[in-house]
């Protein structure tokens, strides 16, 4: 096994082969994650119940009493940006009004009085949510604001004379989707856009407990779908697919967290769009060749065994109520899911298969983020990597953002 990296870019640490001997033991485990972001991706079912409750203190009125908007832009980046993308997906292809994703700073050109503007941060401070929630105010829009207490973002709320939901932040965006992502999809229900109700968010809240209850650090990689989920990536190149647009934003999140947390190179997206060109990576030198190439009987770290491989994640998505919901008839989006299988099989690529469970398309979205989060954390484990320190992207900030005045 490699060791640490010596002599490269400070902080940067870990092995480049993973370790399965690093998922046994809980207590190193934890000590390898001083951040504690296997203890805040457990929170994930209480920060559903927790935004639910802030929800019901929250003063939506204005947004009610308004009507409904021309259009929602819900405006962040990283994970604030996913709840963007969260909410087009459970409002779903008939929602009568268009729900926009902007991940830049500002607002788009045609925003104005007639439409709502979610700004979400986890910080509070990202210059994407506060320049589109400065525009919005300016312009006359409806605004709406989800972040961290006490922050630049909450003061231009409060100046705007706008709703503010309070996410208190105890661990970095990536770790908190939920307590962003539920108020986003209540204050649209507010609006009447989503139908998301009581017992939804409840069953949510239970499936990501029990979710998180199989993947604790103390459980064996042999009944923690997590551990044998990275144990399975590990040394790969991930590609993640999902098989409806519920499943694609499920399997894009995967893709932020393996790359922040673990990171790893992935490639994710819409298995529909796939099908139509990036499919072809399954013949590739990392995929059907490399695999036909394969010497079983060769020794391990010779390079014909050792070639870095994909291996597919495919998350599939039965639909809930598919006459009324999608676009698509499920039944196809099922026979390209198995197509997909059927072609891996054939070129050898092992393919791991998630199964979106659950009554609501909330919960079914949960049921196919929850396991994946963890598998990140513990493939970065594995490879001896700290899951919250990154220091690209501290480095990124600080070699890209201006000097503070007086500093030059
Ligand atoms: O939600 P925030 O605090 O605005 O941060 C936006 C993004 O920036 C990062 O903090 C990285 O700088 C991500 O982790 C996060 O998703």
């Amino acid at each position: 096994m490699a060791g640490p990296l010596e002599g490269g870019v400070p902080g940067v640490a870990g092995h480049r082969h993973a370790d399965e001997s690093l998922l046994d033991d809980e207590k190193s485990m934890l000590a390898n994650d001083p951040g504690g972001m296997l203890r805040a991706t457990a929170s994930a079912g209480a920060q559903v119940r927790e935004a639910a409750a802030l929800a019901a203190e929250t003063d939506l009125s204005m947004l009610a009493d308004e009507g409904r908007p021309r259009a929602v832009v819900v405006a962040g980046i990283g994970t604030a940006g996913l709840t963007g993308s969260i909410l087009s997906t459970v409002a779903g292809p008939r929602c009568p009004v268009p729900i926009i994703g902007h991940r830049s700073p500002g607002l788009p050109g045609w925003v104005g009085a007639a439409d709502v503007v979610i700004a979400v941060s986890a910080s509070g401070r990202s210059p994407e949510a506060l320049a589109a929630a400065e525009a919005a105010a300016r312009r006359g829009a409806r605004l709406v604001a989800v972040g961290n207490p006490d922050s630049e973002l909450e003061a231009m709320a409060a100046r705007a004379r706008a709703p503010f939901f309070a996410v208190p932040r105890r661990a970095p965006a990536r770790a908190s989707l939920w307590g962003l992502a539920v108020p986003v999809l209540l204050a649209a229900r507010a609006i009447g856009l989503v139908k998301v109700n009581e017992a939804d968010l409840a069953e949510t809240a239970t499936r990501l407990d029990a979710d998180a209850e199989r993947c604790r650090p103390g459980a064996d990689s042999f009944v923690n779908p997590a551990k044998a989920l990275a144990l399975s990536l590990a040394g790969s190149i991930p590609i993640v697919w999902g098989s409806s647009p519920l499943a694609t934003v499920a399997a894009r999140r995967f893709a932020d967290t393996l790359a922040a947390n673990a990171r790893y190179p992935v490639m994710a997206g819409a298995l529909g769009e796939a099908g139509r060109g990036r499919v072809g990576l399954l013949d590739g030198v990392f995929g059907g060749l490399a695999e036909s190439s394969r010497d079983i009987f060769a020794d391990s770290d010779t390079e014909e065994t050792s070639a870095t491989r994909l291996r597919l994640v495919l998350f599939r998505d039965g639909g809930l109520n598919p006459e009324e919901d999608a676009d698509e008839p499920v039944a196809v989006e099922e026979r390209r899911a198995d197509a997909v299988q059927t072609l891996a099989e054939r070129r050898g690529v092992r393919c791991d298969v998630l199964t979106a469970e659950g009554g609501s398309a909330i919960e079914r979205l949960a049921s196919l983020t929850a396991v994946p989060d963890f598998a990140s954390l513990y493939l970065a484990l594995a490879h001896g990597l700290d899951p919250m320190a990154v220091p690209a992207i501290s480095e990124m900030k600080e070699l890209s953002n201006p000097l503070p005045e007086g500093m030059q």
